[in-house]
């Protein structure tokens, strides 16, 4: 059974649908992309899948018991409330110590206990949401547009630390994402969404479909130079020159 299943779903605000008959499935260990547009819904399909927006048609099944982990796309910490990792990592639960160490280490951020949360960096932050999310050792971990704010080695190596969650704990990721050259050589799957499913696949396939093209112009010719650049070196080096 697919840990999640989207079926037929739509989704709107009043009168206006943001979502038409989306079908999509996740499967164990997988790493799935959402890319589209401004305004074209994605944000509004994880939150459906959190059962945080109804639908108007069709349905979201989860996996009975399927732990969910959800990164949100910012946090705006108050910079005049002291609050240090350890206890942000408390906050939602009864979390021991060596829980929080040990999901501060799977974010790659081991050392941050004892931290104030406002003199975080950017990809620090992020990673402290990340661990957050890696509490309750979810099945899958949605992330919206995690990497906002952080410059283009820095998504790359936040994205490389997606990957490394993956393969210690075998959790599935569904991730929205604008920076698609990065991500796209990230993922298993890519799907382009625009109100709908307008194409899906390998990220080559997504990034040759002619829907995509229209879509995205004159940025997918970028896209996927770099995604073939990326797959030109090996892994090593490449993870080096992103450091
Ligand atoms: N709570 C809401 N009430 C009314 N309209 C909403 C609400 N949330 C989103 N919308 C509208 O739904 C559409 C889709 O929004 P959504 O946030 O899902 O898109 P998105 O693809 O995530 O966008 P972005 O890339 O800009 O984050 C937009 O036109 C937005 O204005």
């Amino acid at each position: 059974m697919s840990l999640i299943a989207v079926e037929n779903l739509s989704v709107a605000y009043g009168a206006n649908t943001v979502l038409r008959n989306v079908d999509l499935r996740i499967e164990p260990g997988e790493i799935v992309t959402i890319v589209g547009p401004n305004g074209s819904g994605k944000t509004s399909l994880l939150r459906a899948i959190i059962g945080a927006a109804e639908p108007t048609r069709g349905a979201v099944r989860l996996k009975p018991g399927l732990r969910i982990g959800y990164v949100p796309q910012k946090l705006h910490i108050d910079q005049t409330l002291p609050i240090t990792v350890e206890r942000f990592m408390r906050l939602t639960g009864k979390v021991s110590r060596e829980d929080s160490r040990a999901a501060l280490a799977t974010a790659g951020v081991p050392d941050l206990l004892k931290r104030q949360m406002s003199r975080l960096s950017g990809g620090q932050l992020q990673r402290v949401m990340l661990a957050r999310a890696l509490i309750t050792r979810p099945d899958v971990l949605l992330l919206d547009e995690a990497t906002q704010g952080l410059d283009q080695p820095g998504s790359a190596a936040f994205y490389r630390q997606i990957e490394e969650v993956r393969r210690e704990t075998g959790c599935a990721v569904l991730m929205i994402s604008h920076e698609l050259h990065v991500v796209m050589s990230a993922s298993d799957r890519v799907i382009c969404l625009n109100g709908h499913v307008c194409c899906e696949g390998t990220p080559a396939v997504v990034a040759s479909a002619p829907e995509y093209r229209a879509l995205f112009g004159t940025g997918t010719g970028g896209a996927l130079a770099l995604y073939r650049h990326d797959h030109n070196h090996d892994h090593a080096h490449s993870h080096e020159a992103a450091e």
